[in-house]
């Protein structure tokens, strides 16, 4: 019988989805190693291998078997994706064009040889970033310049803003990937993109305002208030954009800070200057890379204090996501914060829920861990924090959790869906 590797969804499926990962027609008890690759858009190549062997009557299923070593160990259904590892350093897995897919090269080799065996099967597999139907609308009305995205049908949607951080450009994965789970998602773009500013000198709450209005004007978004989404400096604006702004519901914050970083937030005739940094806390890491975690100073104290975002002014609910080894900043010290600023002012207490071991990072599920990159603002590497595995379940159960979040918040529905790595 002729080894085949067979996936479950087979050929294509969305890259937030788990796999079926099997071998069928090996030998009995066969030392193989599993291979996967995928070269990212700008052609780095990104690996991940795993030694296994075959059971009595030479079949192979990754949700039974453990990997006996290799970029992880034991049983992982999921591993040779988020395990992936870039050849080229500092290098982070993104998703620049969401039409296209990435596509997946499994490989099955005799033996457990480092550098592989004989090839005895292969399958490649697209791992897609828009659901079918999923709609992506560039949007370029008046200074908003964003992507939305509509889940299938004519009906209205919950409407989510999201956010990513420092490095600025259009990051669209994270809401074509969300569009496919019933939300109108707008990837909105603040800095360093198109017509907008270089530079994150200076922000300006009202060109966000714009972007929460032309959302909930739009004829598929539901009412009478939106989500918000955001990561790292996305986060911290969310909770700038939820303290200020009127029409948001609900916000998911996913490492973000409860100070406002790096440049100037301007609101009408309200200015939050940013919070000091100390560079002499850089620290170098036993790899030779950066750790900036103390390079803002918690508590806030003194004139810092004009930094912290004035949360007790929110009425929108949130959920804190933190990373408990976020290297990049103290999130969970922030979480806490902005937990205990509310509360002091009789508002909502926020859903806090911490990951250990995970780090700055938290992508979607099955993007690999990325363990240090060049800051896009200090043009230094960083290390982000994590450990792989905790950083990839953390990735997962996060993904599930936001969506619960912003069904229930927004649309008055309880879904649960079992986390899956
Ligand atoms: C000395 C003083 C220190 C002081 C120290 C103080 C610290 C004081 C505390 C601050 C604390 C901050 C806390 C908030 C920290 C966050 O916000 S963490 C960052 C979170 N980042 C995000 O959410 C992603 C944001 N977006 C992006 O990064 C960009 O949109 C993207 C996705 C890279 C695309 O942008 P783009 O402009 O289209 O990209 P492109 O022109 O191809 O490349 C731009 C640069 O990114 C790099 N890049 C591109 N793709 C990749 C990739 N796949 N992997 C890695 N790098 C890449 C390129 O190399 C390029 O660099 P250069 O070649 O110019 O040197």
């Amino acid at each position: 019988m002729v080894p085949t590797v067979s996936l479950e969804p087979a050929g294509r499926s969305c890259w937030d989805e788990p796999l079926s990962i099997s071998v069928h027609g090996l030998a009995p008890e066969q030392p193989v190693t599993l291979r996967a690759a995928l070269r990212d858009e700008k052609g780095a190549l990104f690996r991940a291998h795993a030694r296994y062997r075959a059971d009595a009557h030479g079949g192979l299923d990754l949700a039974r078997a453990p990997a006996l070593g290799g970029s992880f160990a034991g049983i992982e259904p999921m591993g040779l994706l988020w395990a992936m590892e870039p050849e080229r350093p500092l290098w982070r897995l993104i998703k620049r064009d969401v039409q296209t897919p990435f596509v997946v090269e499994l490989e099955a080799l005799d033996g457990h040889e480092p550098d592989g065996g004989r090839l005895l099967a292969r399958a490649v597999h697209e791992r897609h970033f828009m659901a079918p139907g999923v709609r992506r609308v560039p949007v370029r009305e008046g200074r908003v310049r964003a992507t939305l995205f509509l889940p299938p049908g004519n009906g209205t949607f919950p409407g989510i803003i999201d956010l990513f951080g420092i490095g600025g450009g259009l990051p669209e994965y994270r809401a074509s990937l969300l569009a496919g789970k019933g939300f109108a998602v707008m990837a909105l773009a603040y800095y360093n993109y198109d017509d907008l500013p270089k530079g994150m000198d200076v922000m300006h709450l009202e060109y966000f305002e714009e972007a929460v209005n032309y959302l909930l004007s739009h004829p598929q978004v539901k009412g009478p208030g939106i989500g918000l989404l955001g990561i790292s400096k996305g986060g911290e604006l969310c909770l700038s954009m939820a303290s200020f702004l009127k029409g948001i519901t609900a916000a998911v914050i996913i490492n973000g800070s409860v100070a406002n970083v790096i440049g100037k937030l301007c609101y009408k005739d309200e200015t939050l200057p940013p919070l000091s940094t100390n560079v002499d806390r850089i620290r170098v890491t036993k790899d030779g890379l950066k750790d900036i975690f103390d390079v803002l100073s918690f508590p806030i104290e003194g004139p810092d204090q004009k930094s912290i975002i004035p949360v007790e002014r929110s009425d929108t609910t949130f959920l804190l996501l933190v990373g408990q080894d976020d290297r990049n900043w103290k999130s969970e010290c922030y979480a806490n914060e902005i937990s205990k600023r509310l509360q002091a002012h009789g508002k909502e207490k926020p859903q806090i829920i911490c990951y250990p071991e995970a780090g700055h990072y938290i992508e979607p599920p099955y993007f690999p861990w990325c363990k240090a990159s060049l800051h896009a603002y200090f043009r230094i590497p960083v290390v982000f924090g994590g450990e792989p595995r905790a950083h990839a379940m953390a990735q997962v159960d996060a993904w599930q959790k936001l969506q619960a979040f912003f069904h229930k918040h927004l649309d008055g529905e309880v879904r649960t869906t079992p986390a899956k790595l």
